[in-house]
């Protein structure tokens, strides 16, 4: 089958926001595979994010997670990106392409309980650049390319999966 005739739906948003993690039980309520863009990337590479952001800097990882997302040609599936992969224009074409888009929006306060490990966990931030204000610049880029919007906070893996699946309405 074609991208274009595909249905997917690709699950995008901030680090810590939970995009793995729901994709994984979302695949399963909804019959789906799964899949991760982080995990393409570091069996292609054969190297962590973190490292491959130290060694690349941030314009390469950004290259680099556009091409993985690039390579993404599946069906019924449901794809959990990088919280960086909004960064790409063509990789997020491509995404639009196979299927829904959905944001999953979280407050800054729910992230920031979150990413306790935001040195480890290979978050392509900008020199100086802080949470908050890579929160408020990433916020404008999930908004501007989803197709549904899925406000999180105090909800639980199943209460966002089942916002998702009315969301969908039976489309995937
Ligand atoms: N709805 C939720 N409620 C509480 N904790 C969550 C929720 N969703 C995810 N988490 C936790 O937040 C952390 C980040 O989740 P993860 O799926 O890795 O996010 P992402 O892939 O968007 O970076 C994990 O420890 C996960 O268990
Ligand atoms: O938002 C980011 O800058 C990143 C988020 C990571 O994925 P998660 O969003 O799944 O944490 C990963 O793609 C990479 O380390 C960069
Ligand atoms: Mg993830």
């Amino acid at each position: 089958m074609s991208a274009a005739a595909s249905h997917n739906v690709t699950l995008i948003g901030m680090p810590g926001s939970g995009k793995s993690t729901i994709g994984v039980v979302l695949a399963k309520r909804i019959n789906c595979q799964f899949v991760d863009t982080d995990l393409i990337i570091q069996t292609s590479q054969q190297r962590t994010l973190q490292e491959i952001m130290d060694a690349e800097g941030f314009d390469a990882f950004c290259q680099i997670e556009e091409n993985a997302v690039l390579s993404v040609n599946v069906d019924h599936h449901v794809v959990a990106t990088g919280g960086s992969v909004v960064y790409g224009p063509e990789g997020m074409a491509h995404l639009k392409k196979l299927g829904q888009v959905v944001f999953l929006k979280t407050g800054l306060k729910t992230l920031e309980e979150r990413l306790s490990n935001m040195a480890t966990r290979g978050i392509a931030l900008k020199p100086g650049q802080t949470l908050e204000h890579l929160f408020h610049e990433r916020n404008r880029l999930y908004t501007e390319y989803a197709d549904i919007t899925i406000e999180c906070d105090g909800l639980n893996v199943e209460q966002i999966c089942e916002k998702i699946e009315a969301a969908l309405n039976g489309s995937i």
